[in-house]
């Protein structure tokens, strides 16, 4: 038997759960009228209620003298001091320290960690501020309007629940989102409608290896590369890196000027209130976060002093032993009625089940009783209308917390009294239930009066507090925390180290190596052999998917440049030029009979064309002035048996000289191709058209203008053209194409030539792109 099993306290509470199971909260709150204000308790703003909890003041004692015999008290003390009480890690665990005020000391090691903590807060706030107020400049001069926060687990879900619960105390003119998943979807959809210019990466991990954030990191970065033309000093205006781990950070890129440390006695899950909250801090600003960290620290020193018979977090965490152990529960329900503490239940679940999920002791010996429950939970109202079912009438004793303020941050007709009362009916119908007498009282038929029947019995407490501050939401973080300390001491377990999720990680890496070697023997399990193989034959597929926007890096491309008097064919891979004469009478089966000969024995897979007039989705929308008929609407995919994307060739040639930024392609020709590129996009566009002195730009930069106003004046001309344009657009720079440009002596500001080929290599690249 457990050493916890044979305490004296665990007896009494065995033998007392006994006596109270048969007993009703109904009966508990007759017998007892001062019940409900004994049971009240306290601290930080805010106030717990906890009458309707399945225990008499016996009860209580004994957890308390369950917390006493465990040490409770003793462990508390050795943490707040900075002992080493993460065991399997050898490290202290002081998330305490990040809270307290400049004037205290707690030393790790023989060195007082409060300074450190303290200067790193203050280079937070210098950069915060400078942030907020706009003098923190991208690379192209812009302030940052966007901050990407990227992290997972410990390094996103405290950041993403504080931002959600603190929005009301945000500055509105900053996008602020999170990315966390290694599905590229969560990467795609946060940065699709922001500039680079304008985006600043928190890189956030504690070591600074984990997989999902570094891949992100470096997608990120590769998308800011791209807008920043390659440059790498880019990456010191728009990363910033918040971890341990020097080394990593700087080998990714980022000087230690732009990183925020902290230290290996903070773990993740209980790094919001370090540097790991930087983007908090430049949400709220600087003197919100010091609120936040003044509500976190009010609630330790609640924590550290309060006698435990009035100590808010013992009395949460014991209840919730009290349940976990001597009734079964499985699972502890957190409802917010705070539409604000949407993603509370969310950050909740690593706080306490990566903490307390654990199976043996701090010694390593096997426990013979139940350690941490499930958390989950859902804002009210909403998860009335959904399990609110199974919690009044299932068959499992779920105690449920629910979480509400005094004030709405929204104030508006009815809506928060509304709010309100349904929380306040919710733990009430939970306890004292609806009997069958009642509802027969009620004229139900007694066909139906047993499904009507709520046993009722069921635990809950109220946690409130008047208004949702960052105080309040520091201070309802570190409740929880102590409660997950208070839980862990009892069951004598390590709240603070996470090995449960390394044979995950482990194996992953292993599993990676086998999807991308697909012809490497399997030897996993037989299960596990059979899922590889399945997703090796769905990523296949979706390579040979016709149509898909992605061939293998392998495949072959085709690339036909359609031109008024070429038409330019080139393989991938190979620089031989297949070319043949253009008439005003080619039509595309005649262009393609034609470059057949000259195009014997290539292979591809897939073909580009260029096409010399508009192109919208992807297809022909205007047959061509300089050809003949019939390219609207010509299925090319089926006369090339393979998939095939059609583009305007400005546009196909603007790409193949892209290298980041916003990017004006003009192609000085016959007439005047034109293409912008912003981020990657690509929009052909029809400046040609547009008037200019007595006629059209193309009039006057086109052929027909060179020919007839010669070298000097044509020169002349385009300078100008390109004047107006770089006004208007406000490019970034100007890439010249076309045949004409060779007649150019010099070439405008900010502009360059581009190379013919590069037609080509707009063509493979549009293979290459997923957009
Ligand atoms: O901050 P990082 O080092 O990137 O770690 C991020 C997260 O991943 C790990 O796998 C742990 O399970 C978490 O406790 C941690 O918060």
């Amino acid at each position: 038997m457990s050493a916890l099993r044979d305490k004296v306290a665990w007896h009494n509470l065995q033998a007392h759960s006994q006596e109270l199971a048969r007993q009703h909260l109904r009966d508990l709150f007759a017998a007892d009228p001062g019940r409900a204000d004994r049971y009240r308790v306290e601290a930080a703003g805010w106030r717990l209620d906890y009458a309707r909890h399945r225990i008499t003041d016996q009860t209580l004692e004994q957890l308390f003298a369950l917390a006493r015999e465990c040490g409770l008290e003793a462990r508390r003390d050795a943490m707040f001091a900075g002992e080493k009480v993460n065991t399997t890690e050898q490290r202290a665990a002081l998330h305490i320290a990040l809270r307290t005020p400049a004037r205290r000391v707690i030393k790790v090691d023989g060195v007082n960690v409060v300074p450190e903590v303290h200067a790193v807060l203050k280079r937070m706030r210098e950069f915060a501020t400078a942030i907020r107020e706009g003098s923190w400049l991208g690379f192209s001069g812009r302030p940052i309007r966007n901050i990407v926060n990227i992290g997972i687990g410990g390094s996103d879900l405290g950041p993403v629940m504080a931002y959600e619960a603190l929005r009301q105390y945000s500055d509105r003119n900053l996008a602020v989102r999170f990315v966390s998943n290694v599905d590229y979807t969560d990467f795609a959809e946060a940065v699709h409608d922001l500039r680079p210019e304008e985006t600043l990466f928190i890189v956030a991990s504690k070591t600074f290896t984990t997989l999902e954030t570094m891949t992100n990191a470096h997608s990120a970065r590769d998308w800011l590369m791209k807008a920043a033309g390659g440059d790498k000093a880019a990456v010191a205006k728009h990363f910033v890196a918040l971890s341990t781990n020097e080394r990593a950070v700087t080998e990714f890129g980022i000087s230690t000027e732009q990183m925020y440390g902290f230290w290996d006695w903070v773990g993740g899950r209980y790094s919001m209130d370090s540097s790991i909250g930087l983007s908090t801090m430049i949400a709220i600003g600087p003197e919100a976060f010091a609120e936040l960290l003044a509500g976190f620290h009010v609630m330790d020193e609640h924590f550290r002093s309060a006698p435990l018979e009035r100590n808010l977090p013992a009395i949460m965490g014991l209840l919730g032993v009290w349940y976990t152990d001597f009734f079964g529960a499985e699972t502890q329900a957190v409802l917010p009625y705070e539409q604000y503490l949407k993603r509370f239940p969310a950050y909740l679940q690593q706080l306490t089940m990566e903490s307390n999920g654990k199976h043996v002791t701090i010694a390593g010996e096997q426990v013979d009783y139940a350690t941490g429950p499930v958390y989950w939970g859902e804002p009210g109202t909403n998860g009335q209308h959904s399990f609110y079912q199974l919690i009044h009438q299932g068959t499992r004793l779920i105690p449920c917390d629910f979480v509400g303020f005094g004030q709405s941050l929204n104030p508006y007709g009815r809506h928060h009294d509304l709010l309100l009362a349904n929380m306040i009916a919710q733990a009430e119908a939970l306890a004292m239930g609806k009997t069958l007498q009642q509802v027969r009282a009620e004229g139900i038929d007694a066909s139906l009066a047993p499904h009507r029947v709520f046993e009722g019995n069921r635990p809950s407490s109220l946690l409130l507090a008047d208004r949702l501050t960052p105080h309040a939401l520091g201070a309802l973080v570190a409740l929880y925390e102590h409660i997950v300390f208070t839980q862990a001491a009892i069951w004598d377990i390590n709240p603070f180290d996470q090995w449960g999720v390394e044979l995950g990680k482990q194996l992953a890496l292993r599993v990676v190596d086998d999807i991308e070697s697909p012809r490497k023997p399997l030897n996993h399990d037989s299960a596990t052999n059979a899922a590889i193989a399945w997703y090796r034959k769905a990523r296949r597929k979706a390579e040979q998917t016709a149509g898909a926007p992605v061939v293998h890096a392998q495949s072959r491309v085709l690339v036909i440049d359609v031109g008024g008097s070429h038409v330019k064919a080139m393989l991938s891979g190979n620089k031989r030029e297949a070319v043949i004469k253009s008439s005003r009478k080619l039509t595309p089966e005649e262009m393609i009979k034609q470059l057949r000969p000259a195009m014997r024995g290539w292979k591809y897979d897939a073909v580009s064309i260029g096409y010399p007039g508009p192109v919208v989705h992807e297809r022909i929308a205007r047959e061509p002035y300089n050809l003949g008929k019939g390219w609207v609407g010509f299925d090319f995919g089926k006369a090339f048996g393979c998939p095939v994307k059609l583009i305007n060739d400005a546009a196909m040639q603007a790409l193949g000289s892209y290298e980041g930024g916003r990017m004006l392609f003009l192609g000085l020709g016959t007439g005047l191709g034109s293409a912008f590129i912003v981020d990657g996009i690509v929009e052909p566009m029809e400046l040609a058209h547009l008037p200019y002195r007595k006629g059209t730009f193309e009039d006057y930069v086109g052929a027909r203008g060179l020919k007839e106003a010669g070298k000097k004046k044509w020169q002349a001309h385009v300078f100008d053209v390109i004047g107006q344009l770089q006004a208007a657009l406000e490019p970034d720079y100007v890439v010249l194409g076309g045949g004409n440009v060779r007649h150019l002596d010099e070439l405008p500001d900010n502009a360059r030539r581009g190379d013919n080929l590069n037609a080509f290599a707009g063509g493979f690249r549009l293979w290459e792109r997923r957009s």
